[in-house]
């Protein structure tokens, strides 16, 4: 929804300014979310806690459901049901709670039998259910694929998904900007995998952590909007909350004729166009941060480590420890290369590989698979390759692929050619690596054990992995075929000139459209009175035994494996916690993990003194298993943003320590087995004896929540009216984003089997303390 300020404003300034609802003093925000996509790993509790309290689903016209994750990628010949199909027993349920979910609630579903299923991330912007300006969100951390379309697009948490399934909105805060612009020209065989790896081995894994990044410049401008998306998908592995690209005459041209899109050419459509054209950064915006790269200095990259950041050109060598200044990025070295079986100073062309995965949400597309097409055409993969494997993003995708010939490319050449999941990309379904197996992979994450127990993986281009499949080690792909950088073409879709966009709607128009029919009525909270809330224990004060630990960079698939995701409970998680590092190969425990030694196997209270502690994946399982083993507070010195916000949801308490000594301090008390007290109320960390060691920050609004054990949801729908009117203002001013075609608004939304008189009174909860001045 278009706003008027005359400031100079950054396209992320714009975006999240258009869907206030409502702002609270202290900066939260109640932002308004055009679009929800739900997959079956990180909803089924969300789903339950909706049922639990009697709530529908507020909008289930914008909201899009698949399942991915979990999905064998076999052959569907003989498809009947997910119950039949899927042989694991955990990932059966998990897909047909789902299933059982989307038909309660009424919901749209691409289930296994349909064409369009695919990864949440493919089948949003296929079917034009991506657009410009939107917000958008998924409990997923790749959602920042989305922002390609010059959308705010966001992972989010599993108490966040049903947060937005209740009330259509999130409560958060304004992101940092930053701005990564590549200008110039890139060099034949570079791609833009290589651009975003090369962008990540610049900025670092949390170099943009608490910002959203814009991605601009000439290089950017001629990316086709495939290209755009491998971009922003990886935006999360830079740390950023989203990642963010203007949209474009490019942009018009993909979203034409998408099912869920304008309709081209209606008044509609260019009404559309001429809004989303207004969708970039003023010239004098200002960013608080800068990077400026030349797309010359790129060539083809991969990575030779357990960190995204980990990177090399291909012409490189393995690096050494002592390459490295930092002394956490040298130990991080250390373990990478012994984990990664890898000697220093090894050219990366000499590293032969065991298999081969082309496909996960960065690299799935039509485009992706006919540039790896091209590079295989005519060959044979080498002798020493034990599987390659070709995985569409999307059952259309993979249409797509057939119509054009590509899978008898593949298959003549010694490639399987799969149906549309994730696959490999995290191995959740039976797609993984053995243990010490080298992969070539297309995918985003190289973390220890992503695609299997301690399996090793190589993140590279679609073309690279291709060429890898082809000579059975990392090859550098400008040795064999040149392929020139996707340029898009460019075809002017609308006389944006000709269909001036009127903004702000007059309080006569508002107020017709807010006397609503009754087929557009909201779905309000059919529990008692308007806003009630399972609520939360209160964090006050928390005093106990603190574990100390020191890694940087803790992605949550080392919190808690992939193989635990498949749980539909958000309990019993403790006794997976760290399960890599806690465990051996044998099931034993490792003594040499702090949560493993006498008094820290009741530790309260986590103490990291590297940074960036929760990045990777949106899974909230990670807060969940940590609160399962009796954490409810963790210290360090930053936090992956994602997991920041998942720990508060839970009524656990994150606490950033920058100042080094202090943190030094901490982790001494906790390594000599002294009591940490973190005092919440008085913002302030003490010794056992109740010295002060530092003061925190905390939001004021997260601090009224956690002490007084309130949950958001309640809150928010204390604000039905406020949300109403902003609702009613979006159909009058961008009347396309109400569900349109198969999702239009009422068609299934309406037949939701929920019924809140069944739900017995006591688990719909009840608002606990004071609520908060809205
Ligand atoms: C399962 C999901 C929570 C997770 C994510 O958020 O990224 C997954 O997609 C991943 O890539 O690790
Ligand atoms: S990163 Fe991998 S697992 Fe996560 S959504 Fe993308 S394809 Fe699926």
């Amino acid at each position: 929804m278009p706003s008027v300020e005359t400031k100079p404003r950054t396209l992320y300034d714009k975006v999240f300014a258009d869907h206030i609802v409502n702002e609270q003093e202290d900066g939260t925000c109640l932002l308004y979310i055009d679009r929800h996509l739900v997959h079956e790993v990180t909803s089924p509790q969300a789903f339950e806690g909706l049922k639990n309290a009697g709530r529908p689903v507020r909008r289930p016209d914008c909201t899009l459901v698949t399942v991915d994750h979990n999905i064998p990628t076999s052959s569907r010949k003989e498809f009947k049901s997910a119950e039949t199909f899927i042989q694991e027993t955990d990932s059966r349920l998990q897909c047909t709670t789902l299933e059982e979910n989307v038909k309660d609630f009424g919901l749209t579903y691409f289930g296994m039998s349909d064409k369009r299923q695919g990864i949440v991330h493919v089948i949003g912007p296929e079917q034009g259910f991506t657009l410009p300006g939107t917000t958008v969100v998924c409990g997923d951390s790749h959602t920042s694929t989305h922002g390609a379309f010059g959308s705010l697009a966001f992972g989010i948490g599993t108490s966040e998904v049903e947060h937005v399934l209740a009330t259509q909105t999130l409560l958060t805060r304004r992101s940092k900007n930053m701005r990564v612009q590549v200008d110039g020209e890139l060099p034949a065989g570079v791609t833009s995998k290589d651009v975003v790896l090369h962008i990540i081995g610049v900025i670092g894994t949390a170099g943009g952590t608490g910002a959203v990044i814009e991605f601009c410049g000439s290089v950017i401008r001629k990316l086709s909007m495939e290209a755009r998306m491998s971009i922003c998908n990886m935006s999360i592995e830079g740390g950023a909350r989203a990642g963010m690209i203007a949209p474009d005459e490019i942009t018009f041209e993909y979203l034409k004729g998408r099912p869920l899109a304008p309709k081209y050419g209606s008044s509609e459509w260019n009404r559309a166009v001429a809004y989303w054209s207004t969708l970039k950064s003023d010239p004098d915006a200002k960013y608080d941060v800068d990077v400026f790269l030349d797309g010359k200095d790129i060539i083809p990259t991969i990575s030779w480590g357990t960190s995204p950041q980990d990177v090399v050109p291909i012409t490189g060598v393995v690096p050494s420890p002592a390459d490295f200044e930092d002394p956490a990025r040298k130990l991080a070295c250390e373990r990478a290369l012994e984990y990664m079986g890898l000697t220093s100073g090894v050219p990366m062309t000499d590293i032969p590989v065991d298999k081969v995965f082309i496909g996960s949400c960065t690299n799935s597309r039509i485009e992706d698979l006919r540039a790896a097409a091209k590079v295989v055409r005519g060959k044979q993969i080498a002798a020493n390759i034990k599987r390659a494997m070709i995985v569409p993003g999307s059952g259309l995708v993979k249409q797509q692929a057939e119509s054009e010939g590509l899978d008898k490319i593949f298959t003549d050449a010694g490639f399987e050619w799969r149906e549309a999941g994730c696959s490999m990309c995290l191995g959740m379904n039976p797609d993984i690596l053995s243990p010490q197996e080298r992969c070539a992979s297309t995918s985003n994450r190289n973390f220890e054990g992503r695609q299997g127990a301690k399996g090793r993986t190589h993140l590279m281009s679609p073309a690279m992995a291709a060429i890898a499949a082809i000579t059975g080690k990392l090859t550098d792909i400008r040795e064999h075929v040149v392929t020139s950088p996707v340029a898009a073409k460019v075809q002017p879709v609308v006389d944006v000139e000709a269909e001036s966009y009127d903004s702000p709607i007059t309080e006569d128009e508002l107020d017709r459209v807010l006397d609503l029919p009754a087929d557009n009525e909201p779905h309000t909270n059919s529990s008692a009175g308007g806003g009630s809330s399972a609520g939360l224990p209160k964090f006050l004060s928390l005093k106990g035994i603190a574990a100390p630990l020191d890694r940087s960079n803790v992605d949550t698939d080392a919190i808690i494996p992939k193989q635990f995701l498949k749980t539909i409970k958000r309990t019993g998680l403790g006794s997976a916690a760290f399960y890599e590092l806690r465990y051996h190969a044998d099931g034993t425990e490792n003594p040499d993990f702090v949560l493993n030694q006498g008094i820290y196997r009741n530790a309260k209270i986590l103490v990291v003194t590297g940074p960036n502690f929760g990045c990777g994946s949106s899974r909230e399982h990670a807060p969940w298993a940590l609160l399962d083993f009796g954490i409810k507070c963790i210290i360090a010195p930053s936090f992956a943003d994602i997991f920041h916000n998942n720990t508060f949801k839970n009524g656990m308490l994150p606490v950033v320590v920058s100042d080094e000594a202090a943190l030094a301090k901490i982790a001494a008390e906790a390594s000599a087995g002294r009591e940490v007290e973190v005092d919440l109320v008085n913002q302030e960390i003490k010794d056992a004896e109740g010295n002060k060691i530092v003061a925190f920050e905390v939001d004021s609004f997260r601090k009224h929540c956690l002490t007084n054990g309130l949950d958001d949801i309640g809150l928010t729908l204390q604000m039905e009216g406020k949300i109403r009117t902003f609702e009613a203002k979006r159909s009058l001013e961008t009347p396309w984003l109400d569900g349109s075609a198969y999702l239009k608004r009422g068609t299934r939304g309406g037949a939701t089997r929920i019924n809140a008189a069944a739900v017995p009174k006591t688990n719909r909860g009840e608002v606990k303390g004071e609520p908060l001045e809205w």
